[in-house]
């Protein structure tokens, strides 16, 4: 339930996103209980209609004169320019970005709600997928971090940390189409060398939309980003955009939330599977390019992807027809009743595991309360799993 006046500040700064070019038709900014601010239909809206226009000329990146004249060293990411940035507006008295910078969610907020900023012990409690993504998280701000303090020592941990989040959990993927191919205001000097971690921009206004697994599509081009109504609204519906096909080990890493139904869910298994693997199997699978990434997918025909089909081979029929299955020549249905009951072994084994965790998560009180749920969520995940595997369910 959104409320539909969100305050001064929020008034303020999308009188200001307007003063800027930024186009707002028919949406405006809510506040919403479970997800801070988000944006509603202030009016009915037909399936089409463009609701919010960023021009070029009002996006944050670091081809925009006031970061490319920063002139950092090559090595420091895009990511950790945009956080430099920022983190030198909010130690100034004026910044062009006041007002917006006073509609974030402040550091306390995300104290609560992402991972990074969560105690240790509640950290190791999360799913494995959802671990080794925070740990990735952990380093890329490290580094970032470390290459940033000998160059702007006013910068603390604290401050820079709190406009890494905040960039990471607002960013829009940029391709800079304004740009000539060779413009040397493109990070990598040459459009063929960019990869999505040099492709960032931050969209005023923009970033007040929420995630749907079904929303609208943002689309950009030289003139901005724009975001068109995906279908009819009521007014008062929240709009969302798609943040893209997510899992919610993922949303919860990235952005702090996990949605009750989501339908790119997923749950990798590499944490049963690779501890199984002798050193020569883990050579013939990295050769084979079958190595990692194995998951299950509730509602995925079959549950479990190519890879774990593969994997499972390998560790239960002899060499020859696993070389068979992952060579194409034989596409392995003799062997399925032996794969599917040695998958549902391990799925039977998590699930013990899962109860044990469970029990952990509970104890943590009201601060765990979005892990209990996604272990729940998991805990699904693997029990459907196993009724598909053996045949209890299709
Ligand atoms: C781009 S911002 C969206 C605006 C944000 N809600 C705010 O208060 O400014 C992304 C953040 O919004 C929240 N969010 C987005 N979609 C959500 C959803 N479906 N459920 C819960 N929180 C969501 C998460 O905290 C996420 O990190």
């Amino acid at each position: 339930m959104a409320a539909l006046d969100p305050g001064e500040k929020h008034t303020l700064f999308t009188s200001w996103a307007r003063s800027q070019g930024i186009e707002i038709n028919g949406v405006a900014p809510a506040q919403f209980v479970d997800r801070g601010m988000g944006i509603v239909a202030a009016k009915d809206l037909k399936k089409g209609d463009c609701l919010v226009h960023v021009p070029t000329h009002a996006l944050i990146s670091v081809a925009q004169d006031s970061i490319y004249k920063m002139t950092f060293p090559t090595k420091v990411s895009v990511h950790a320019r945009i956080a430099t940035y920022f983190s030198l507006l909010s130690q100034e008295k004026e910044s062009p970005y006041s007002l917006w910078q006073d509609v974030w969610p402040s550091e306390e907020d995300f104290r609560d709600i992402m991972p990074i900023y969560w105690a240790k012990e509640l950290q190791e409690l999360l799913p494995p997928a959802a671990k080794t993504m925070l740990s990735t998280q952990k380093s890329n701000l490290e580094k970032d971090y470390q290459t940033i303090h000998p160059l702007c020592p006013t910068i603390t941990r604290s401050t820079f940390t709190y406009h890494w989040i905040t960039t990471n959990t607002r960013v829009f993927y940029w391709l800079y189409p304004n740009l000539p191919a060779h413009s040397p205001r493109l990070p990598k000097k040459s459009r063929a060398n960019l990869t999505a971690d040099d492709c960032y921009a931050m969209c005023p206004f923009m970033d007040y939309f929420n995630h749907a697994s079904t929303g609208c599509i943002p689309t950009s081009d030289a003139k901005g980003y724009s975001v068109h109504a995906d279908r009819d609204y009521k007014a008062g519906e929240e709009v969302c955009v798609t943040y893209g096909p997510h899992s919610n080990d993922f949303l919860l890493v990235e952005y702090g939330f996990i949605l009750v139904a989501n339908e790119c869910d997923s749950v990798p298994l590499d944490h049963l599977v690779v501890p199984r693997l002798s050193a020569a199997q883990v050579e013939t699978l990295k050769g084979d390019g079958f190595y990692g990434n194995y998951t299950l997918s509730p509602d995925s025909t079959p549950p479990v992807c190519h890879r774990t089909h593969g994997v499972a081979r390998l560790l239960t029929l002899p060499e020859r027809r696993y070389s068979a299955f992952v060579g194409g020549t034989d596409e392995g249905s003799a062997d399925q009743g032996k794969v599917d009951a040695f998958l549902v072994g391990l799925l039977v084994e998590f699930e013990r595991e899962i109860i044990e965790i469970l029990d952990e998560v509970e104890g943590q009180g009201e601060k765990a309360e979005v892990l209990v749920r996604r272990w729940k969520q998991v805990q699904g995940i693997v029990r459907r799993g196993v009724k598909r595997l053996s045949g209890e369910i299709v």
